[in-house]
């Protein structure tokens, strides 16, 4: 039987509003307290390096504010493994990062860096964090993965979301495929599979169908939704979503 899908609510939109005007308003720790209320199962933050949505100070905010685990997204440098250590997240997301992006492109090169990676997943887990790989659905970076030891990989959706909004049928068909070929393969070899980026309400039933599949994190689309219908909503929206579709 399939695992429960649990949804990660990725709340770093709400500190870009709050960031264009250099205040205190929207509080993405208010956010993180409304997906605990409504039955979100988990709160993702991307401390970017150039901080350009949560900062350092809002990360120990939601971790009082909330009894949701933290899943931290951040990427493989000295800076944020020390970031990381200090704040003792429940879960540890690397991610590729470049400055000058709009927003995360594609998957951590875990295969080419394992060097450098090692010693971050290393110490990431002695001190207790759940560390997961944001990777491509391809074999050659879940291999990788499994030669890291990490316990979770989540696999970037960004191809899928482009196909579904594109409305390239068979491009999407093979990006589901991929993703649904990597996610079994996975849990054959004991990695919990999550999923996330770029998911709407249009298009994550297919993904929220893949019964290996444990997480799903989705941010920018339900903060965007949130200034329509309200979070709650939202949320609870894209819960029964995922559910319908399992
Ligand atoms: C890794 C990832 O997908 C998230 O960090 C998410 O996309 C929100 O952050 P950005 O919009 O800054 O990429
Ligand atoms: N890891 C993906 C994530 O946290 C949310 O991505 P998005 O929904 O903001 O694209």
């Amino acid at each position: 039987m399939a695992p429960p899908l649990r949804l990660g609510v990725n709340i770093d939109h709400v500190a870009t509003i709050r960031n264009a005007r250099g205040g205190d308003h929207p509080d993405p720790v208010r956010a993180a307290q409304i997906v605990a209320a409504c039955g979100g199962d988990g709160i993702t933050a991307h401390l970017r390096e150039d901080r350009r949505h949560i900062r350092d100070d809002d990360l120990q905010r939601i971790q009082h504010a909330t009894n949701l685990p933290l899943n931290l997204e951040m990427a493989a440098t000295e800076e944020m493994l020390a970031i990381a250590l200090a704040h003792n997240p429940h879960a540890a997301c690397i991610v590729p990062e470049k400055r000058e992006e709009r927003t995360t492109e594609g998957g951590l090169d875990a295969a080419g860096q394992h060097n450098h990676l090692q010693p971050i997943v290393t110490q990431l887990k002695e001190a207790g964090i759940r560390v997961s790989l944001f990777i491509e659905a391809k074999e050659q970076q879940l291999d990788a993965a499994l030669q890291l030891g990490v316990p979770v990989v989540e696999f970037h959706t960004g191809e899928y979301a482009h196909a579904h909004l594109d409305n390239q049928q068979e491009r999407l068909a093979a990006e589901l495929k991929r993703i649904a070929d990597m996610a079994a393969l996975a849990a054959k070899n004991g990695i919990e599979p999550h999923a996330g980026h770029g998911l709407t309400y249009e298009n994550v039933q297919p993904i929220a169908a893949i019964p290996q599949l444990a997480e799903l994190n989705i941010g920018h689309y339900l903060i965007g939704e949130a200034i329509f219908e309200g979070l709650e909503p939202a949320v609870l929206k894209m819960r029964e979503l995922m559910d319908l579709a399992r």
